[in-house]
């Protein structure tokens, strides 16, 4: 059977990256995407602006929304404190395959939950079967129509706190601009806008950082 893109993308990690090394197994996700096959990880300069928001939110608990390969969910986590824990939420299982191993291999699975299965059905979970109970950190990088949807359903399942800081891939590229009206408009969130470009290429993108303000 032929394997997936994302396969190979785990198969060129699991033979050439460092294991344990979480930082080993980004730059030869960057390497493998740049150099052979596209993918959409959040990438290596969106990933500073990643990097910069989550040291800024320091956060207990954090929550991502589309793991795809496990590239942000390993990224994330190597920054987190002792006994910080992210949950990382991926729909296909395939992709939620790769990712755990892709976890394990950076040595970060004790800090990771991957929990699989739409966002719109987890998120209602998190308080009772995950302990949660306010989200310090989000990275929303699923799928851009679920942008606005999940930010509302976080607010009416009280899983947002004053300070709790939303950080939302592609707002250019392919963008998400109902999220862009919806939380810009808000008066509960105070939002900036980061330019950068698309992963692996010289497209614009963006990166938007929505702060609840309670
Ligand atoms: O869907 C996504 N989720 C999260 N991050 C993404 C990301 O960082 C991307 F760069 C893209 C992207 C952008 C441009 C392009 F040409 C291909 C894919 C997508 C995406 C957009 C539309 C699709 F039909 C499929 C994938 C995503
Ligand atoms: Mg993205």
């Amino acid at each position: 059977m032929n394997q997936s893109k994302e396969q190979r993308i785990l198969n060129f990690v699991l033979q050439n990256a460092v294991r344990g090394d979480p930082c080993s197994v980004m730059d030869t996700i960057d390497k493998y995407c740049s150099q052979k096959e596209w993918a959409m990880n959040v990438g290596n300069e969106k990933g500073l602006i990643l990097d910069k928001t989550v040291e800024e939110a320091n956060p207990s608990v954090a929550l991502e929304l589309g793991t795809y390969c496990g590239y942000s969910a390993v990224r994330i986590s190597r920054l987190l404190k002792a006994g910080a824990r992210l949950l990382t939420v991926e729909f296909n299982p395939e992709f939620a395959a790769i990712a755990k191993q892709m976890i394990e291999f950076a040595g970060v699975q004790d800090k990771v939950k991957l929990l699989e299965g739409p966002s719109e059905e987890i998120i209602p979970q998190l308080k009772k079967k995950y302990e949660v109970d306010t989200l310090d950190f989000v990275f929303l990088d699923h799928w851009k129509d679920r942008y606005t949807p999940d930010t509302i359903l976080l607010q009416e399942c009280n899983l947002l706190r004053k300070g709790s800081i939303l950080l939302a891939d592609n707002i250019i590229f392919p963008g998400a601009p109902d999220f862009l009206n919806y939380v810009r408009k808000s008066p509960h969130f105070k939002c900036t806008n980061y330019p950068s470009h698309l992963e692996y290429m010289q497209v614009e993108d963006a990166m938007e950082k929505a702060v609840f303000l309670g």
